[in-house]
């Protein structure tokens, strides 16, 4: 594995007595998209959580197994957890800008981890803008409220914050679903422009989604991983029948 890469060895997530996560392993492709899919409640959400630590902020979860970045196993209780989620963004299935300007929404971060100098904030500002198509959109209103925004550029917006402090992995739960289909596709073609940059984990309810934005699916039920394959194998010949069960719409 690359000093970069993702994985996961045996990873389960507990919710006081409850199990919701069991014991998955998976390994992450770098730069690339992979689609965590499954019907409601199958631990999608809380998996995904546990890559960046997100899950320590509820009380009563419980993580065990280790998630691996490169060489450090971020389950760790030394892990500095603020390093941890500069490196590993997270983007929210409601888009959540700060109660800040445009500018200040991107600035926040950087400026938080030490950067300090007006012109450097003002390059990553427009840097980040750009990644997610917005710069030209809003250029000439950066002052303007974050919230000033339509929904999808809100959710372009938070995305940009995320790039803001130069990570290498990018997590989404379900970014587009509040979304209409005109930003929704923005969203995918920015999903599929980051891959470029990133290692992308998004989770959706949408097949046709997942099959149009990511390179490998895992589908998972009941907290367990079924199957784990290249998109393309996965939608049109997947090795259980549970999968493609799901994936023709039979459940879930
Ligand atoms: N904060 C919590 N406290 C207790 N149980 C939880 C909590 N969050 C999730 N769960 C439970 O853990 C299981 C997995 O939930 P999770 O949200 O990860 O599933 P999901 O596949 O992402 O679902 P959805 O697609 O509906 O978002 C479910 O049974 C859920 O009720």
């Amino acid at each position: 594995m690359s000093a970069q890469g993702l994985s996961t060895n045996n990873l389960s997530v507990f919710y006081g007595e409850k199990q919701a996560v069991k014991k998955v392993s998976m390994d992450f492709e770098e730069r690339s998209v992979t689609a965590l899919i499954g019907p409601s409640g199958c631990g999608k959400s809380t998996f995904l959580r546990s890559l960046n630590r997100m899950n320590d902020l509820i009380s009563g979860a419980r993580i065990e197994g280790e998630v691996w970045i490169g060489d450090k196993n971020i389950c760790d209780p030394h892990t500095d957890v603020v390093r941890l989620r500069q490196r590993i963004g997270m983007v929210w299935q409601k888009p959540n800008p700060f109660h800040k300007s445009i500018y200040e929404n991107i600035a926040f971060g950087p400026r938080y981890h030490g950067v300090k100098g007006r012109k450097q904030l003002d390059e990553i500002v427009e840097t980040c803008l750009r990644k997610t198509a917005l710069w030209d959109e809003v250029k000439d209103r950066l002052s303007q409220s974050g919230l000033a925004l339509s929904g999808g550029q809100q959710q372009r917006l938070c995305i940009a914050r995320s790039l803001a402090v130069q990570p290498n992995i990018l997590l989404m739960d379900e970014p587009a679903s509040a979304l209409d289909p005109v930003s929704t596709a923005k969203i995918e073609e920015l999903i599929s422009e980051l891959k470029k940059d990133y290692t992308i984990v998004i989770v959706t309810h949408n097949m046709q989604q997942a099959a149009r934005v990511s390179d490998r699916t895992a589908f998972f039920f009941l907290g367990d991983l079924i199957e784990y394959d290249d998109t393309q194998k996965m939608f049109t010949n997947p090795s259980k029948k549970s999968t493609d069960d799901y994936i023709s719409g039979r459940f879930g």
